[in-house]
């Protein structure tokens, strides 16, 4: 019966599907769920956010990643992933499905208190790891003003998920995503499609900065807004990397503890990858 044929309409039907689950996202709840603590608690060692800050600085500043310009793809409503890489990058172009997202974005960004998270102790926390006094935030929120140049639309389904003019022609000299691949594809192929389409906004021989969650099948972005994630585990992630033209140059791993098991999705580990495009 045609139920066993996958239609070549299957593929755009997960991903249309997906479209109409962010339609309900609500930015402010997912920054409550995720970027508070326990998962951003910066006096402890193991919650999450802190590890994660660790492994951006890390790999923004051992020397082999430089250049014009840094793309964060799908940054949703948050800042934390370009903290670091503002200081390498004299331009960072941030990027977001939801005009819900893009717009919480643009509120921080003009400084009149419209956003919904204090970031702060985020400033605070990488300031620190780059051996900086606390109240040197300051300065690292203006330097991030100033160095980014713009926050625009993405879909990383599409073969060419940015506007054609929204980057120069040479690409981007590094990418970093993080939690975004994963929770809007329906499935591995998907996943590893999309993986391909942001691979060429990057120059050859530019770096991707990768985070995901492994073994989440869920997430609730906002009460009640249950939204479908493909399950990876560190295998399927490679193996993605491999297929999609990356050389991985570090895979790190983060198992949550019990206490960062919140309710909030069904999380069982996080995983970072440093990888060039070849
Ligand atoms: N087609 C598309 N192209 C690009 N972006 C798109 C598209 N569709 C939606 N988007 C955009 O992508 C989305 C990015 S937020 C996705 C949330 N990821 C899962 C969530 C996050 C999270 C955070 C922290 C921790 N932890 O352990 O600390 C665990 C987890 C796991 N749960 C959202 O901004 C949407 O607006």
């Amino acid at each position: 019966p045609e139920s066993h044929v996958r239609s070549p309409l299957g593929a755009e039907n997960g991903v249309a599907a997906m479209a109409a689950c962010y339609q309900r996202f609500d930015p402010a709840a997912y920054l409550q769920y995720n970027y508070t603590p326990p998962r951003a608690d910066f006096e402890r060692k193991d919650s999450i956010v802190p590890w994660k800050l660790a492994c951006l600085h890390r790999a923004f500043t051992e020397g082999d990643v430089s250049g014009e310009l840094l793309v964060d793809i799908g940054s949703g409503p948050t800042l934390y992933q370009v903290l670091s890489g503002c200081e390498v990058f004299n331009k960072v172009l941030l990027t977001d499905f939801l005009e819900v997202n893009r717009q919480e974005l643009r509120g921080w960004l003009q400084d009149e208190g419209g956003c919904s998270l204090d970031w702060t102790p985020f400033l605070q926390h990488v300031c620190k790891l780059e051996g900086r006094r606390p109240s040197a935030w300051t300065e690292k929120a203006a330097k991030l003003r100033q160095v980014i140049m713009d926050i625009v639309h993405i879909d990383v389904h599409c073969p060419q998920p940015l506007a054609l003019d929204a980057l120069p022609s040479a690409g981007a000299d590094c990418l970093v995503s993080c939690f975004c691949l994963e929770s809007v594809s329906p499935d591995l192929a998907a996943f590893t499609r999309a993986l391909g389409n942001i691979g060429r906004l990057l120059r050859p021989g530019g770096h991707l900065l990768l985070i995901g969650a492994l073994g989440e099948s869920y997430y609730f972005g906002g009460p009640g807004v249950k939204i479908p994630v493909v399950p990876l585990n560190e295998a399927q992630v490679c193996a993605s990397l491999k297929e999609s033209g990356y050389t991985l140059i570090r895979l790190e791993v983060y198992t949550l503890p019990q206490d960062m098991r919140v309710g909030v999705d069904d999380v069982s580990g996080v995983f970072f990858v440093k990888a060039m495009k070849e």
